[in-house]
């Protein structure tokens, strides 16, 4: 049975990373996917945003929606001071196998806890059954058209905190234009964007930064 271009990415960092560096399997999927095969991991240039905001909120717990192939895991868990975890939630089992041993090659399993399933049955467990109060930094990557029930679910579920930090990827491309509506027009949420482009191509996107007000 011929391999997913998600196993081929696997394949490659596993031959042309460096095993225990996050940055070299940052480095080398996005080696693959702008000189290979596109994939949909968030890419350097929005990755950097990404980095900025991670390094600014300096999260204890963080919440990632849509692992994939563990890129974005990668890149957020190396910025994580001792002690500090990312949860990752990924319904796609293929996927999640993928993103469980791009995790481990890279080191940070330690840091990175990957649940796999829908978030929206995820979400209302976390403080119950992943021993979590809340929720310093999310990023939202996953179907976009569950960016907003999936923010009024982490609302409802007493998951933010003032301050907590919400950064969602393809507010432009492939949009989500009623996120950006919800928390633009939300009193509880004070906004910014970051325009960008498209992972590896020259297509406009954004991300935005939604900071919680409590
Ligand atoms: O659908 C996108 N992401 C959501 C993926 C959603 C789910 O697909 C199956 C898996 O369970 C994953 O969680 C996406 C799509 C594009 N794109 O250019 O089509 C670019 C991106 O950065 C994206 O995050
Ligand atoms: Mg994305």
């Amino acid at each position: 049975m011929n391999q997913s271009k998600e196993q081929r990415i696997l394949n490659f960092v596993l031959q042309n990373a460096v095993r225990g560096d996050p940055c070299s399997v940052v480095d080398t999927i996005d080696k693959y996917c702008s000189q290979k095969e596109w994939a949909m991991n968030v890419g350097d240039e929005k990755g950097k945003v990404l980095d900025k905001t991670v390094e600014e909120a300096n999260p204890s717990v963080a919440l990632e929606l849509g692992t994939y192939c563990g890129y974005s895991a990668v890149r957020i868990s190396r910025l994580l001071k001792a002690g500090a975890r990312l949860l990752t939630v990924e319904f796609n089992p293929e996927f999640a196998a993928i993103a469980k041993q791009m995790i481990e090659f890279a080191g940070v399993q330690d840091k990175v806890k990957l649940l796999e399933g829908p978030s929206e049955e995820i979400i209302p467990q976390l403080k119950k059954k992943y021993e979590v109060d809340t929720l310093d930094f999310v990023f939202l990557d996953h179907w976009k058209d569950r960016y907003t029930p999936d923010t009024k679910l982490l609302q409802e579920c007493n998951l933010l905190r003032k301050g907590s930090v919400l950064l969602a990827d393809n507010v432009i491309f492939p949009g989500a234009p009623d996120f950006l509506n919800y928390v633009r027009k939300s009193p509880h949420f004070q906004c910014t964007n970051y325009p960008s482009h498209l992972e590896y191509m020259q297509v406009e996107d954004a991300m935005e930064k939604a900071v919680f007000l409590g």
